[in-house]
């Protein structure tokens, strides 16, 4: 049911495909609140980082869980950039959490029952008054399975890994195409079996592979998605 004609729309997708700047452009062409449900995970991520929740590749499961009531994530608007930000705790985390280090834990923190739990709840309530685009993995099979809108974005592992590479190196990381890939590889096996709320498209959703599409081509695509099912 539409609210003043305002509707939910999910975009989901693999890792690194374009879904951040679809959802992004359409948000702001149509003035609704953006989320970057990936950016929650990536901030519990930095903060168990932070307190030391993880060694090597095991997580301190039982005192995450006792600290996830510590963990307060927030999005501000940027002034200058006019961009949202992920402030972890009061603090400006946005840059951080993009970091290869947070991109290398992320997946097996996003995994846990407890974690996906109380992100989908504090998701879930930031889109209660619809006018709202939400991108991740689970938004239109789990959080919002009843959305007017679902697109599920995919695009072969090398191109999201190169495109991912660019985006890296223009922030100064110093990173290899390989490490990207081997990541991007990872990140999406692990999304894609893990047992709670995995990675897979809803039946409902559109497909697009935006491999051979421009960032114009694929934004004017999902706009005239978006006018269809305003009509539907
Ligand atoms: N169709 C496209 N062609 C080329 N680069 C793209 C395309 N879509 C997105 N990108 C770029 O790929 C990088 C990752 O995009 P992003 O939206 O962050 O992906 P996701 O949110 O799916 O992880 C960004 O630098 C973005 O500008
Ligand atoms: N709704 C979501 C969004 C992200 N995630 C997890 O968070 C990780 C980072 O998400 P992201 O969207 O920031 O990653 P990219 O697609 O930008 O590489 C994913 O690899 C998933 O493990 C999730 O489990 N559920």
């Amino acid at each position: 049911m539409k609210q003043n004609n305002k509707i939910v729309i999910a975009i989901d997708g693999f890792s690194s495909c374009g879904k951040s700047t679809m959802a992004k452009g359409l948000a702001k062409r149509i003035g609704y609140i953006y989320i970057d449900s990936g950016a929650m995970y990536r901030a519990v991520t930095l903060y168990c980082i932070n307190h030391n929740l993880i060694d090597g590749n095991l997580i301190d499961e039982n005192s995450l869980k006792k600290q996830m009531q510590n963990i307060h994530i927030e999005f501000k608007i940027n002034t200058q950039s006019g961009r949202p930000e992920t402030w972890l705790n009061g603090k400006n985390v946005e840059q951080e959490i993009r970091s290869m280090q947070v991109s290398n834990l992320v997946s097996p923190v996003s995994a846990l029952k407890f974690v996906r739990t109380a992100m989908t709840t504090q998701q879930q309530a930031l889109g209660k008054a619809k006018g709202i685009v939400m991108d991740g993995r689970d938004i239109g099979t789990t959080v919002f399975p009843h959305a007017e809108l679902k697109i599920f974005v995919t695009a072969s592992a090398e191109t999201r890994a190169k495109r991912r590479l660019d985006e890296l190196k223009a922030k100064g990381e110093n990173i290899s195409y390989q490490e990207v890939l081997k990541n991007v590889q990872e990140r999406d096996y692990i999304d894609q079996n893990r047992s709670e709320s995995p990675l897979k498209k809803a039946d409902d959703a559109i497909l697009l592979d935006n491999s051979d599409m421009t960032l114009e081509e694929q934004d004017k695509w999902l706009y005239e998605q978006y006018q269809k099912a305003l009509f539907k």
